[in-house]
């Protein structure tokens, strides 16, 4: 028997180069949020969006057919739920072409059901747009088809009447698939590090699987991002260990915090200088009682930490805890900064985690807490500031003679990465479509300097990780506020020019919504210690690939 033959039907269907049928239409499904107001605030965005893919599909002399309709009672035509998907699947033809059709952020789960079993030619796509993080569904989405294994191809378009999107429909519509160029990957393991550099990468790669680390994960998975949980096995074999802890348990811990130790907290930031943006309203608004739950979920994340001997944490942020208690967004930045309030035990005994921060991965995103975890640590040893954090790669625009990515993420990064620090930072409401209960984000513009980018994937069964450097740029304030009104104003951002890798080229490869920044001296310093973080991780046991302009030597 072959080893063809040993393969599952299924699985031997679905590794089949798919053929694309002549039919003349073409099915399409959108996945949705979990949360309907962020469905129905969001659903006009994307019915634009379908009708410009239905006339570029038009064009082509295809037709768009909705695999399932526009709801009227909940008023909008997203897939909302795992059960929608799976249901929805039952009545697509297996075999034929499908659309999957992004302009929001959408939970991943909703259709890697159905698409683990469809077999003919899958094509998701999204607007090159930033009002939604509709580019950042894409990209959870083709991760989480990566991470699945499964064959899927992929486009974005601003107008879907431009050159590079026609011609990639146009390959699609032909043959099933869409290349793209990836020439700016180099696999670390056909390239020479200078020796030193090797060395010292390695060697902290050795003691940090030895030493062992626990990542506490509050509450795995459940925003639907499948990419974003590494296998056990592949995590312990990098040194890693989960800690399975649930947002339960935190809010319980909230309910122990005192109003005392909050409102210490709270007095400490107002010293720092963390501009509040207060209102009265609490449906709307920011209020002082929000970010003083914040502060308690601060000082009970920290303990907790603390009582599981947690290296690093991530809360899930949103189905639970939404529901529950003001978003975890202060909090996260907080965490993740080493200047930040101090936390003692319960038994007042102790100062926890004292001259360090505790490094959170946002939304579960265990790929950013291993990256995340490493790169800490690696940053003291090579005596940089430690500070890193995951942004959304969320969109972007050409600026002068640079490509200026808008890195975003959804409430919270460092202080230290902004300019002017904790004075530079703010707290606004979480938009209440995303956060019923509010909370602060915390938010600032990122100082220019030089970064390298990093991104942990799973892809064929093991552990891959890209990694680039990249210039943090300074825009005028009125166009960091256009870009800022363009997307979402209440969240931190960063303005990053890639090194060596087109729009295009990254969308292509990236396999993750998220991306790990953290801040080196200078240029020189940045492609040093990208070279030494990749040997690091290579040492784990991960696939290194270095992207773009990072110098081999
Ligand atoms: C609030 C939103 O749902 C966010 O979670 C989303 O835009 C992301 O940041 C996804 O990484």
């Amino acid at each position: 028997m072959s080893s063809r033959e040993e393969l599952p039907l299924e699985l031997a269907l679905r590794q089949a180069q798919p053929t694309m049928p002549t039919r003349r239409f073409i099915q399409l499904v959108a996945s949705g949020d979990l949360r309907l107001s962020a469905n129905q605030t969001c659903w006009p965005a994307q019915k634009a969006m379908e009708d410009a893919l239905a006339k570029a599909l038009k064009a082509e002399g295809y037709e768009i057919k909705r695999a399932h309709p526009y709801d009227a009672k909940k008023k909008h035509g997203f897939i909302a739920s795992q059960r929608e998907g799976i249901e929805v699947f039952r009545n697509i033809d297996p075999d034929a072409p499908l659309i999957v059709a992004e302009a929001v952020w959408q939970y991943s789960h909703h259709v890697l059901a159905g698409l683990t079993t469809h077999r003919g030619p899958i094509l998701t796509v999204a607007n090159w747009s930033g009002q939604w993080p509709g580019l950042v569904g894409l990209l959870n989405l083709n991760a989480s088809l990566t991470k699945a294994g499964v064959r899927y191809s992929t486009l974005w378009s601003e107008t879907f009447t431009d050159t590079f999107f026609k011609n990639g429909l146009k390959e699609w519509l032909t043959t099933g698939t869409v290349t793209h160029d990836q020439s700016h990957v180099r696999p670390l393991s056909l390239l020479k590090l200078p020796a030193d550099e090797e060395q010292v990468g390695r060697d902290f790669g050795r003691r940090f699987r030895q030493n062992k680390a626990i990542l506490g994960v509050f509450d795995e998975g459940c925003m639907g991002m499948f990419n974003a949980i590494i296998p056990d096995d592949l995590f312990h074999a990098a040194g890693c260990f989960k800690e399975r802890l649930s947002q339960s348990t935190l809010f319980a811990a909230m309910q122990t915090v005192s109003d005392g130790d909050a409102a210490e907290v709270y007095a400490w930031l107002k010293k720092k200088g963390l501009q509040m943006q207060l209102g009265q309203n609490d449906a709307m608004e920011l209020t002082e009682p929000q970010i003083l739950l914040q502060c308690k979920m601060y000082i009970a994340a920290v303990r907790l930490a603390d009582e599981f001997g947690c290296d690093a944490i991530g809360i899930q942020y949103q189905q639970g805890l939404k529901d529950l208690t003001p978003a975890s967004d202060l909090v996260e930045g907080m965490l993740n900064n080493v200047d930040r309030p101090p936390v003692r035990s319960a038994d007042d005994k102790r100062i926890l985690f004292e001259g360090e921060a505790l490094p959170h991965f946002n939304e579960v995103d265990e790929c950013a807490g291993l990256d995340g975890l490493v790169t800490y640590r690696l940053w003291r040893e090579l005596g940089f500031t430690p500070e890193n954090t995951l942004h959304d790669l969320r969109w972007g625009q050409q600026y002068g003679d640079d490509y200026v990515w808008v890195l975003l993420i959804s409430g919270a990064a460092p202080p230290a990465h902004f300019i002017g620090g904790w004075k530079g930072a703010s707290t606004e409401r979480q938009p209440s479509m995303y956060f019923r209960l509010g909370g602060g984000t915390l938010k600032g513009v990122s100082k220019p300097g030089h970064i390298v980018w990093s991104r942990v994937f799973v892809m064929d069964g093991v552990l891959h990780c890209d990694i680039g450097v990249a210039e943090v740029v300074k825009l005028p304030e009125a166009e960091t506020e256009r870009r800022w009104q363009e997307t979402t104003p209440q969240w931190p951002i960063m303005h990053a020019v890639l090194k060596g890798v087109s729009r295009d080229q990254m969308m292509a490869r990236h396999k993750s919504n998220h991306i790990q920044v953290v801040y080196t001296p200078n240029a020189k310093q940045a492609h040093r210690a990208a070279r030494i973080k990749a040997a690091a991780m290579a040492e784990l046991g991960v696939h290194v690939s270095l992207c773009g302009e990072v110098k081999a030597s």
